[in-house]
């Protein structure tokens, strides 16, 4: 192994930024701190080449740890780290940091610098000509929602908090990182643009398709974005990982079902969509209710319910409804299943 990390991207520069995303395999990861505290017992992780996986748990159970050892910020006491097929504890730290993004909670953006100079940091230091640089800066800007001839020239101050976070997304993104590493990326940002800063990251993520492992405390937050959830408990000791529907649905173990909380009915409504399986047959004289399309999720149509004062609705497929759902049949798709 010669410690590089390969992707569809060293192929074809061109097409950086659209399709190279690496797996990550954490086998038996241990840290201990030279005080002695050991922060990481033993964490084994399996994620997908252009997966979402949030790691979730209680304040010091570890969570920046692993998210620090994979870009070797912080050095492992034990285990391997491979990305794709690369173990990172082999590689050279400084390429390697170049090859992930990484994205913290303040963004850490360079105050002297304009918003394009930081946005092309990496890609500079790669020696990238300085067109290339300059396009790729426009083009990064433009995915994240910013003007590059409004806020190209700017300085991290000019900046609101959301602009500054995505600035941050677009810095971590610019060299065609094979992964994104992110920790509490929007909890410096008040909650309305958080959730508008979450819906915009989640189209950006079908556009690109990275391996993010994304850190935070917010459980709403790992519900909306994660493919898949990490849930930790003290030393880094993996309580459940799987979707957030079956996360909030089944709850493995008694610290998670704590962790999940009392309203994870209706939390699960929000990662449950209205399936055929949930409706009753139209009857003839229920054309006045409200439609809702099949595959919405159940708690938008129970918003929809509640704001039509109604019972049931009409669920549509192509246009034409297929059934009705009960609130009964509704409420019953976020109750556990265990
Ligand atoms: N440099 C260090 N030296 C000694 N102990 C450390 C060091 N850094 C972190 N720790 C300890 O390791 C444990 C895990 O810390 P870590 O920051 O990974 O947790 P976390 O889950 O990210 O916490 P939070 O949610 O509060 O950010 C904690 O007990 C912390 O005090």
């Amino acid at each position: 192994m010669d410690g590089t990390v390969k992707t569809a991207a060293d192929a074809d520069p061109d097409r950086a930024g659209r399709t190279s995303a690496a797996s990550i395999s954490l086998h038996g990861i241990r840290k201990r701190y030279p005080d002695g505290t050991e922060a990481v017992r033993e964490l084994s992780l399996e994620i997908a080449a252009g997966e979402l996986v949030v790691l979730i748990g209680p304040s010091g159970c570890g969570k920046s740890t692993v998210l620090r050892m994979i870009n070797r910020l912080i050095e492992p006491t034990g285990g391997r780290i491979l990305l794709g097929d690369t173990d990172v504890t082999h590689a050279d730290p400084v390429e390697l940091r170049r090859r992930i993004g990484y994205v913290i909670q303040n963004v850490g953006l360079f105050p002297h610098q304009t918003v394009s100079a930081n946005v092309g940091t990496v890609p500079r230091l790669q020696g990238w000509s300085r067109d290339r640089v300059r396009r790729r800066v426009e083009e990064l800007l433009d995915i994240v929602g910013l003007d590059p001839a409004q806020f190209g020239r700017r300085y991290p101050h000019e900046l609101s908090g959301g602009q500054r976070q995505r600035v941050g997304v677009a810095r971590a993104l610019a060299a065609d990182p094979v992964v994104l590493l992110m920790d509490e990326p929007f909890s410096a940002v008040d909650p309305i643009v958080r959730t508008r800063l979450q819906e915009e990251f989640l189209r950006l993520q079908a556009e690109v398709r990275k391996t993010i492992v994304l850190v935070t405390h917010d459980l709403d937050e790992a519900v909306r974005l994660g493919d898949r959830i990490a849930v930790l408990s003290e030393g880094g000791r993996l309580e459940q990982y799987d979707s957030p529907a079956v996360l909030l649905g089944a709850p493995a173990t008694p610290f998670v079902r704590e962790f999940v909380g009392a309203d994870r009915g209706i939390r699960r409504l929000a990662v449950t969509p209205v399936g055929a399986d949930a409706l009753d047959p139209v009857p003839a004289d229920e054309v006045d209710l409200p439609h809702v399309a099949l595959g919405t999720s159940a708690y938008d149509a129970l918003a929809v319910m509640l704001s039509s004062a109604v019972d049931r609705v009409l669920v549509d497929a192509d246009g034409r409804p297929v059934g009705v759902l009960t609130r009964h049949r509704l409420l019953s798709l976020g109750q556990p299943t265990t």
